[in-house]
This record gives structure tokens, sequence and C-alpha cells, in this order.
């Protein structure tokens, strides 16, 4: 197996219950170097359990996780993205009183240079500024002025800023949970494109979406999640939105795993 071959972010068996519901039943997951993965699922599948346990937000009662083969145990979300994986939740994590640029280092702000940096923790307004407008640039995000206050941003730029910080800092992949869903067309095709070229930058995405035309428009692959458990995993090319749709819904056995 050469290195491509080993997944960037792989589970298996993970398993997670609330009291008496099973959120996550014997699940397993793989993520491939440069791919966009569409996670798929009715609702209460279990896509957010599974996504908080990769992101490290809720630790799993059982299972193991590997990243490039090595395995890993996430007790935090520090603990994931000090590994690479940096997670855009639905619920915006912006603050948007703050200007774009202090909203993409928000909680990683740089320091001033030396004494007034370290021990006054000063901060590098200009260099943040600099690097904003750089991140924004390369990833085509079209935004006239970084220190705009991000509430003066329509939904889409704001998802934009988001979604920047997460390919800006996340080394090794970016999770997305459902970052269109209250997005109009417009503003939906702006974050789309967006991950795609994330996905061209070499950056993994893995992707939570009940949007069936994007998932088949810009996944790879699908992971298609069922009671807890991954059911099957398809491409877009080799199956349908109804054949999809009804390995979610119970309505057809998946076809075994086609990829
Ligand atoms: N913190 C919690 N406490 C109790 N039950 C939970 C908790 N989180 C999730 N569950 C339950 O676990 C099951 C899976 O939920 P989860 O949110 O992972 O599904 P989902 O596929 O993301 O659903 P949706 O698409 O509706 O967001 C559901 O029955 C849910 O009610």
């Amino acid at each position: 197996m050469s290195d491509d071959d080993v997944p960037v972010l792989e589970a298996r068996g993970l398993s997670k219950s609330y009291g008496h519901v099973r959120a996550m039943v014997d699940a397993d997951f793989d993520l491939r170097a440069g791919e966009v993965l569409a996670v798929v699922g009715d609702n209460g599948a279990g896509k957010s359990t599974l996504i908080k346990v990769l992101s490290g937000a809720v630790v799993p009662d059982a299972g193991e996780i590997r990243m490039n083969g090595e395995p890993v145990a996430f007790r935090s979300p520090l603990d994931a993205r000090e590994r690479g994986i940096e997670t855009v939740y639905q619920d915006l994590a912006v603050a948007p009183a703050l200007d774009i640029a202090a909203n993409l280092f928000l909680g990683r702000e740089l320091r001033r240079p030396g004494v007034v940096g370290r021990l006054f923790r000063v901060l590098d307004g200009g260099a943040m500024r600099a690097e904003a407008r750089r991140q924004l640039e390369s990833l085509g995000v079209r935004i006239p002025d970084v220190r705009q206050p991000v509430e003066t941003l329509s939904g889409g730029q704001r998802q934009s800023v988001a979604v920047a910080r997460a390919a800006a800092f996340g080394t090794r992949l970016v999770i997305m949970d459902e970052p269109t869903a209250a997005l109009g067309v417009r503003e939906s095709r702006m974050v789309l494109d967006l991950i795609r070229r994330i996905r061209d930058r070499g950056l993994p995405v893995v992707l939570i979406s009940h949007n069936m035309p994007q998932v088949f428009e810009i996944a790879d692959r699908i992971h298609i999640h069922r009671l807890g458990r991954r059911a099957a995993v398809v491409t877009p090319g080799a199956s349908s939105m109804r054949e999809v749709v009804e390995i979610m819904t119970g309505a057809a056995a998946p076809a075994g795993e086609s990829t």
C-alpha cells in the first residue's frame, strides 16, 4: 500500500450512547487524500455525533481513530486542532462585531514581536490584516476590506470567512457541518466554489449536507450514514440521487461498498 492509499482520517467501530439512545453504533469512516467526502443521512442518523467524535468535541465509548495510519485519541477539540483538523460548525462561530482579520485569527491572535508582544500581549493588527488579506485572496474570497466588521457582510461572505479560517489553520483536513444550510442560491455557490478550491489546494474536506444536488455536484465520494453507522460509500458518477436516498431511508439495501 502506498502512502497515498492510507486514509488521511480513518475510524473503526465508533460507538456512542447518550443514556439509552445509541447515537453511533460500530461506525466506520474513511477520508482519502485530496477528496471532498460528503456525509449524508436522515435526521437522527448520527451524522453530527460522528463529526463531533472526529473533531474531538465528543469522546466515543468505543472505537479507534487513525490519522495517516497512526492511532490518535482526541479528548477535546483542541487535541484535534493540534493535529490539523479544523471544523466549521453549523452555528457560525464568528464574532459579528469584530473585523474580518480579527475573526480569522480568533483565539490564535498574532502578537507583536519582542517583549511588547510576549510580556504585554499586544496584538499585531498589521500582521493579522496582511495575513488575512493573503489568505482570502489565495482562496479567491472577494472582500474589499478586512477591517470591515463581520456583521456588515452578507451571509455567504460570513460563511466564507469561517471556511477560510478553517482552511488557513487546517493543515490536514477540514470538516464542515451544513455550510450552506442558511444560504441562498448565489451565496451557496460562493461557498461551494470555495470548498472546491480548498480541495484543489490539497486539503481534504468532510462535508455534512442534506442538500443532495449540492452533494452530487461537489463530492468525490458519498458516505451514507444510517441508524448510527456507515451503511455505504458511493461515488456520484456510479450512483443516482434516488439510490442514495433509498439507502439513506432503508428503502434499499446497500449493494456493498462500491469504493
Ligand atoms: N447530547 C445528546 N444527548 C442525548 N441524545 C443525543 C445527543 N446528541 C445526539 N443525541 C441523539 O442521538 C441520535 C443521533 O443524533 P445526531 O445529532 O448525531 O444525528 P444527525 O444525523 O446529525 O441528525 P440531524 O440531521 O437531525 O442533525 C439522535 O437520536 C439524537 O437525539
